[in-house]
């Protein structure tokens, strides 16, 4: 055929026709121009954000020319959403696909085929329109003139490049051969500028017009919402909790009291069951949607009629999903890559209206990520030829990598996304995401992730299973002995969604996305998988492994909160408080070894024995919870060994010995072992003080103290307090009497005393103001040490932290036993004393090195002034 002649209506016939078809009298962004360039039969390449428009840059050349506009699309349920949109605007438009009866198609063809056509618009899959026998029909309406435009949706999906690849697509690349005179108009939302490229060079487009609209989406506020172990629940608890309380902040601003709407994303169908059941546990009307729930249709209209305001979904409910008012896009799991989570993302706030995006991170979602990403990595290797094109494992773990850097670097949210996309943002930072309202806030988060991410390495090295304190049933969780979920109700291949779907682990957002070939190739991935992860994986997977034999094949916990906890009831028992007999003997022995102090000297073994079950039996009494246990038998530990280390005994330790630190001990273990050996090479000659007695009443008096919120409920009294506060004094007494004399006899008190009020000082010094801050904020919120981090305003975290810091130190100089004599006469151990009654201990790292390196100094300095002297 001729090439038509072209010619696009003027502007005004052009408004004109939005006006009465679609009642809009503006149109957005580049919608004209891309318009304007199919009707004058041009290529464009069109690339707007998520709610851009994009739909109405391909229908309104249907309703001004005549002809059919085919629409390439690539899921089913998308074309479904968009067919009966354009249908109710009484537009003539249809669809082909395998989920329609024979005689729907049959019918669609005839349409088709009469001419003029009785179709303005028809939406097919790509692989339909490769077919020989579609390529007939269509060549007979290119010959009778009747083809408008092809406009090929989610154009990204051709490109290896992008993250949604279809092999199918690839096959687009004959239109431009086949019907050289039809002007191709790619769409895409999501195109950085290597797919735009790559866009471009597969569908042979012909000297296109590049529209690329800005990405950004003022309207929306992003932030990442950190969960680090530290925390008293569960990952699954605290996201629950945190999804609730964004849902609440959404219906406290409603002028009517309404729940926003909204979309929790999640990666499995399984989860997002279990999540709509524990959110509507809570009061918050949600319904699951994914591929494999064939009421999801009900789902779908009972959420666009807002009859249901929330919906966890896998990423099925994603394209094609045009609802204006959604306030909230959260993300449960992490999305595999940026492009995914714009799009996703990019759900809310299609009406120019505020909306959020809340991004959840945890290392154990980001690791249960890597995992799936590993596992592809493995069967890339296994399967030599692949598709050609197919994004490989290095490529998705890139694209993982970039949300990984979008949630760790205190770095605008929007100036991230935006350069992930080659723009700039105008202005340094936005005021619209987390870290441009409160960085202070999100370097707080990370640096407790961080800390996470350090224990992690330790207990790798060490070769212990990575913490979770999720794991652990704690005091006032609410969702206290929830099993592991990740490894439990996910596993890896074989997991119920395997099984039900044909898909693998965490290939139910893919394999709801894609169609049956990549659910396919996903499903080969998982179940290929086997060897060659990486270091860091391999530790998580046999951790879970352990944890999955020990309890047999656990619910899920996010199942669990659905169901109220109930169901923790039928997993395997596990040990009480979470502290296995083997545990409670590791800690005994590790007491009693500390004790007896090398264990040689006569009659000290048995008494040490005695000592070490005793204060064992002691801490298992007074603890709710493993890892308080560990927190309090590391206490104990350090006080013991600093004790042990004060006695003059035979079998003291060098200072060279004891320096190193202990290769299974934990970072607070460790940080007081550094700390006693530096106390052992001080010239002190010790009392004859014995450790475990009162060391253990100091520990467990001060640990009853700061235990966190879990034990210090905001029930709690005030008379309460004051006698756990009786009871440091009447432990910490003791131990400076004690110590006293020795004390005196070891160092010039003179260069001491002035160098230690010095030294104290300056750390009291940022302290002040926590003083008088924290006492507030804890007897408003529980006395917890968590809740003074909430409690403070977000402008004073960032100094708050170094306060922390500071208390830290001191709390380490209170222990030094060089400095019991004057804590306890000096203004500043005072002062010392008061801030512990204020529960702000906790040892940290960085305290312990401020500690060291205070302590050299002050050794320097009396080793100096006792040559002098
Ligand atoms: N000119 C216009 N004026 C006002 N609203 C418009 C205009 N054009 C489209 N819209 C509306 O904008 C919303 C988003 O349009 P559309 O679904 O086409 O976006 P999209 O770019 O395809 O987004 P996505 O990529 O997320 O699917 C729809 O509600 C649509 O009716």
């Amino acid at each position: 055929m001729a090439p038509r002649r072209p010619g696009a209506p003027a502007s005004g016939e052009l408004l004109e026709v939005l006006e009465r078809n679609f009642g809009y009298r503006s149109f957005q962004g580049t919608q004209e121009a891309a318009i304007k360039a199919a009707l004058d039969g041009r290529d464009a390449f069109v690339l707007m954000p998520t709610g851009g428009g994009k739909t109405m840059c391909f229908t309104l050349p249907a309703l001004v020319k005549p002809g059919v506009v085919l629409v390439v699309s690539p899921l089913i349920a998308l074309m479904e959403n968009q067919v009966a949109a354009i249908q109710g605007r009484g537009i003539a438009c249809s669809m082909l696909s395998s989920v329609q009866s024979a005689a729907e198609r049959t019918e669609t063809m005839r349409r088709l085929q009469t001419s003029p056509p009785q179709l303005s618009l028809l939406f097919v899959t790509p692989e339909l329109l490769s077919t020989d026998g579609f390529g007939t029909v269509l060549q007979g309406m290119y010959k009778a003139d009747n083809l408008t435009l092809f406009a090929i949706d989610e154009a990204h999906c051709i490109s290896s490049w992008g993250h949604d690849f279809r092999s199918a697509y690839r096959k687009l690349a004959v239109l431009r051969r086949r019907f050289p005179h039809v002007p191709i108009m790619a769409l895409t939302a999501t195109a950085a500028v290597k797919v735009r490229e790559d866009v471009v060079q597969q569908l042979h487009l012909r000297d296109p017009l590049i529209l690329v609209s800005s990405f950004d989406r003022p309207n929306i506020h992003y932030s990442v919402s950190y969960y680090a172990a530290d925390q008293p629940q569960t990952f699954e608890a605290h996201a629950v909790s945190t999804i609730m309380r964004h849902f609440e902040d959404g219906r406290e601003h409603s002028s009517q009291g309404d729940w926003p709407c909204g979309i929790i994303y999640c990666l499995k169908r399984e989860t997002t069951e279990d999540m709509a059941r524990a959110l509507s546990k809570r009061g918050l009307p949600c319904e699951a949607y994914h591929a494999g729930l064939k009421d999801r249709s009900q789902t779908l209209t009972d959420w666009t009629s807002g009859k249901v305001p929330a919906v966890a979904a896998t990423i099925s409910f994603g394209m094609g999903i045009d609802k204006a008012d959604v306030r909230l896009v959260i993300h449960f799991n992490l999305p595999k890559s940026i492009e995914s989570f714009y799009q996703e993302s990019g759900r809310a706030g299609r009406d120019g209206r505020p909306a959020q995006s809340v991004m959840l991170y945890s290392l154990k979602d980001r690791g249960f990520m890597d995992f799936i990403l590993g596992r592809g990595k493995k069967r890339k290797r296994g399967k030599a030829a692949n598709n050609a094109g197919e994004p490989n494992t290095a490529q998705a773990q890139r694209a993982f990598g970039e949300v990984e850097n979008y949630c760790r670097r205190v770095r605008c949210r929007r100036q991230a996304l935006l350069a992930h996309f080659g723009e700039k943002l105008a202005k340094d930072g936005c005021s619209g995401c987390d870290v441009c309202s409160d960085s202070a806030a999100v370097e707080l988060q990370l640096a407790r992730v961080a800390k996470e991410e350090t224990q992690q390495a330790q207990d790798k090295a060490t070769g212990r299973r990575w913490r979770d304190a999720a794991n652990e049933p704690q005091n006032g969780d609410p969702y206290a002995g929830i099993a592991l979920g990740y490894g439990a109700d996910t596993g890896a291949a074989g997991s119920s969604e395997d099984d039900a779907n044909g898909a693998g682990t965490g290939s139910g957002c893919y394999e709801d996305a894609m169609h049956e070939d990549a659910a396919a190739q996903a499903m080969h991935s998982a179940k290929k998988a086997g060897k060659g992860q990486q270091a860091t994986l391999e530790a998580m997977e046999q951790a879970e492994k352990a944890q999955d034999q020990r309890k047999g094949k656990a619910p899920g916990r996010l199942r669990q909160l659905a169901e109220g906890g109930r169901m923790a009831a039928k997993t395997p028992p596990k040990p009480a408080k979470g502290i296995s007999d083997g545990m409670r003997t590791a800690a005994r022995e590790r007491l009693y070894s500390v004790l007896k102090g090398g264990g040689a000297a006569e009659g000290i073994g048995d008494t040490a024995q005695g000592e070490a079950q005793r204060i064992e039996a002691e801490l298992f009494r007074a603890t709710a919870s493993k890892p308080v246990y560990n927190s309090m038998l590391a206490n104990a530990l350090r006080s013991a060994r600093s004790q042990a280390d004060a006695q003059p005994s035979p079998h003291s330790h060098s200072p060279a010995t004891t320096s190193t630190a202990s290769p299974t001990a934990t970072t607070d273990e460790n940080t007081a072992y550094h700390s006693s050996a530096m106390s052992a090479s001080c010239p002190d000659a010790s009392s004859n003080f014995r450790a475990s007695p009162v060391a253990a009443k100091v520990m467990s008096a001060r640990d009853n103290s700061h235990v966190g919120p879990n034990h210090d409920t905001a029930a709690q009294s005030i008379d309460g307090r004051r006698q756990q506060q009786d009871q440091i004094d009447a432990a910490i007494m003791p131990l400076t009497d004690a110590s006293a004399a020795a004390h005196r006899r070891a160092m010039p008190t003179a260069v001491r005393q002035s160098d230690f009020e010095d030294l104290v000082d300056q750390a009291c010094k940022s302290c002040d103001g926590l003083s008088g801050m924290s006492v507030g904020s804890q007897a408003a919120a529980g006395d917890s040490k968590q809740s003074i981090h909430h409690n403070l305003p977000g402008s004073t975290l960032q100094s708050h932290q170094e306060d922390i810091s500071g208390v830290h130190a001191l709390r380490a100089l209170a222990e030094w036993p060089v400095s019991i004599e004057l804590l306890q006469h000096s203004q500043a151990g005072r002062r010392i004393r008061q801030l512990k009654r204020h529960h702000l201990m906790d040892i940290s790292q960085a305290a312990s090195e401020v500690v060291a390196a205070w302590k050299h100094r002050l050794v320097a300095m009396e080793a100096s002034s006792a040559d002098g002297s």
